[in-house]
């Protein structure tokens, strides 16, 4: 289990995994992953360096659409639901998938995960970053940095998922990230289901 840097309390609703998947897994994962044909992230106008695939659900940051695409392929059912039992729920309720290609020089700011999402399980493979996570308080924010090593699984739910913020500084080397998130309330009615 990763230590947290200088913050021996644990933030409620952040789990943590090292050596959640195997180096066998991670070299197929990776294998596999070569061949995702991502597009550069999207938001309004801007254009982002980090490049992205989405599976199942799929909020459109351009024009706030939410809407079902192409299936979680089945390469990835097995480590999605391995994601599910990290998170406590059913296979089934992991309907949606977010493939993160990292080059050097590419981030992610700070943000929230949208709302229509509830869990959300990370899985990082390549290369090592940091988690940076940040809680607002009265007079500024609350800061905790967490270590993502490769082949490691993180869970944002409850407070860390909706209270505090997340981001990753640029990244030094080619890092992968697959996110799968559960529907929440909102999401579910916007989906019909
Ligand atoms: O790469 C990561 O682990 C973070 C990805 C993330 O925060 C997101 O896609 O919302
Ligand atoms: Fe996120």
């Amino acid at each position: 289990m990763a230590d947290l840097f200088g913050e021996p309390e644990r933030i409620p609703g952040l789990k943590l995994a090292d050596e959640f998947i195997s180096r066998v897994d991670e070299t197929a994962l990776l294998e596999r992953l070569a061949e995702v044909a991502t597009s550069p992230f999207q938001f309004q106008q801007y254009t982002g360096k980090r490049q992205v695939k989405t599976y199942g659900w799929r909020y459109d940051f351009t024009d706030a659409s939410f809407a079902e695409v192409e299936p979680i392929p089945d390469w990835l059912l097995p480590l999605r639901d391995r994601a599910a039992a990290f998170a406590g729920l059913e296979p089934g309720e992991i309907v949606h998938c977010l493939i993160n290609r990292y080059d050097p020089g590419a981030g992610i700011g700070w943000h929230r995960d949208r709302p229509f999402f509830e869990q959300v399980v990370g899985v990082s493979l390549g290369s090592a970053a940091v988690l940076a996570l940040r809680q607002r308080t009265a007079d500024g924010f609350r800061r905790v940095k967490v270590p993502l090593e490769p082949r490691s699984a993180y869970l944002l739910s409850g407070e860390v998922r909706h209270e505090w913020e997340h981001g990753i500084a640029e990244h030094r080397a080619l890092r992968w990230s697959i996110t799968f998130r559960s529907l929440s309330a909102k999401g579910r009615r916007r989906a019909g289901r």
